[in-house]
């Protein structure tokens, strides 16, 4: 399976979003991964709904939606609305998760749930049959430009592992701190979607980043 690449606009120049959006798609990016935040699940307020919705006529890429809000069943359809491809909800700020996903999924959107880093991967055990992604935070969130946590490795193996044993078919994205050297690493533990935010948006040539990303975690393929 190839590995797809999910630019965080976290780290983008939002005088110069939209040009920046074009960049890592001329690049190849297949995901767009917005984070929002609400300042209250994280220490930190980002972008809403009509940030999708701006950006949506401009791009064909996948638009992946990271909430990181407290009742997230209020917003999912603003963000389904605006164009949102796929919505992660995460399994701590959300009371009754088997609900709120099968709600994304009648919206007709792709459901993930994400994890801290502090958060077993075991407390998703019910709901993996349900969902198209597991996002496994290697920082916790709240800010780009955070150092890759190691533990998050283990964690992907052990989901990969889960996933291929029970012939379940989510993807496994990781979000945080992944840069070139460590993409082949989080790629050979099984991650097959890479978020990357200061790494691409701070780079000289955004559009080469994403190439050189790519590039770097394919070298971690196994199989
Ligand atoms: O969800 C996030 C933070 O909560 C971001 O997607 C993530 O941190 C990306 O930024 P970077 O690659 O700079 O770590
Ligand atoms: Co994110």
């Amino acid at each position: 399976m190839s590995i797809k690449i999910a630019p965080s606009i976290l780290s983008a120049d939002f005088s110069q979003l939209g040009q920046q959006v074009a960049e890592v798609e001329k690049g190849g990016a297949e995901y767009l991964h917005i984070d929002v935040m609400d300042g209250h699940f994280v220490p930190n307020i980002t972008i809403g709904s009509l940030v999708v919705a701006s950006l949506r006529p401009k791009s064909k890429m996948f638009f992946d939606v990271h909430l990181m809000i407290e009742s997230p069943d209020l917003y999912i359809s603003d963000f389904v609305q605006a164009g949102a491809d796929l919505i992660t909800v995460h399994q701590e700020a959300t009371k009754h998760l088997h609900r709120t996903i099968s709600f994304i999924k009648e919206k007709g959107v792709k459901a993930g749930v994400s994890i801290n880093p502090a958060t077993p991967w075991q407390s998703l055990e019910y709901v993996l049959p349900m969902v198209d992604l597991v996002l496994v935070m290697s920082v916790n969130p709240g800010f780009g430009g955070q150092q890759f946590i190691s533990s998050s490795l283990s964690k992907i193996k052990a989901l990969a592992q889960y996933r291929k044993e029970h012939q379940l078919d989510f993807e496994i994205q990781v979000d945080g701190g992944i840069n070139r050297t460590n993409a082949p690493l989080v790629v050979q533990a099984g991650a097959d979607v890479l978020v990357a935010g200061s790494a691409i948006f701070g780079a000289k040539d955004i559009q080469q980043e994403v190439v050189a990303l790519r590039k770097q975690g394919e070298a971690g393929q196994t199989e």
